[in-house]
């Protein structure tokens, strides 16, 4: 989130607005408590969590961060690096907690951009969401399938688009089924790389995390 220069050019415009679900820490990355265990499982749940908004709040395309959550540990770490807490829609999942938040935006912004991000991006890259949102001014809707090629990390609509989000799953084919243009870039590989078990985690290690999952990791056997 930087100010806008005069001589700002499209792609480093700071405008769009993210939106970034998360679930209680309590049943967040379920996947994750075979290698991590469950006692560090909702913590690295919150470490991802905090990387993500931290680097996406840092990203010169963007102009706030928005995150759906009802955890109120959560909702007080992120607040706290700047995004601002919207609460879920109880028992109603992911792709209307989505459409929660977008709408939120958008009731008070009608024109903005939007992109859904995955809270489980621990190695995400400011630069590299930059290029990201970059590329999806050029289509109405654009997403960026995860590092396995199956799921979708991001979601992003123009102003005056509807994100319709089909997340979950296979949401790769569901997202290209609904229209929407998928994005290859090279060297993005920060934001594909969503974390759901010990060998994702391993993988972003490697990769390089931020701050709050590098401390967090230290204590898992992943
Ligand atoms: N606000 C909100 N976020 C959700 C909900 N369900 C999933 N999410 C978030 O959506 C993103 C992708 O979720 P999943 O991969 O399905 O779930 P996860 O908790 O990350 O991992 P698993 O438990 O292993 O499936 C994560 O950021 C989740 O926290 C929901 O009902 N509400
Ligand atoms: C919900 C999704 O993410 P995950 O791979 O973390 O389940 C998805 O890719 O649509």
């Amino acid at each position: 989130m930087v100010p806008m220069h005069r001589d700002d050019t499209p792609q480093t415009r700071a405008d769009w607005t993210l939106v970034v679900p998360l679930r209680p820490l309590s049943r967040a990355k379920s996947r994750l408590a075979a290698a991590a265990g469950e006692e560090l499982r909702p913590r690295l749940a919150l470490a991802f969590a905090q990387d993500t908004v931290a680097a996406a709040a840092a990203c010169p395309a963007v102009e706030g961060v928005v995150v759906v959550t009802d955890d109120p540990l959560a909702g007080a770490e992120l607040a706290a690096l700047g995004a601002r807490i919207v609460p879920d829609v109880p028992g109603a999942g992911l792709n209307p907690a989505l459409e929660h938040g977008e709408a939120v935006v958008r009731a008070e912004r009608p024109g903005a951009p939007v992109a859904a991000l995955n809270a489980d991006l621990p190695a995400l890259r400011p630069a590299e969401l930059a290029r990201v949102l970059g590329a999806a001014r050029a289509h109405r809707r654009s997403f960026l399938a995860d590092a396995a090629g199956v799921g979708t990390t991001l979601l992003a609509a123009v102003g005056g688009v509807a994100l319709a989000p089909a997340f979950g799953g296979a949401s790769r084919a569901g997202h290209l089924a609904s229209g929407a243009v998928e994005m290859r870039l090279p060297d993005v590989e920060s934001v594909r790389l969503d974390v759901d078990t010990g060998e994702d985690l391993a993988a972003a290690l490697a990769l390089g995390v931020g701050p709050h999952t590098l401390r967090t990791s230290a204590t898992s056997p992943a």
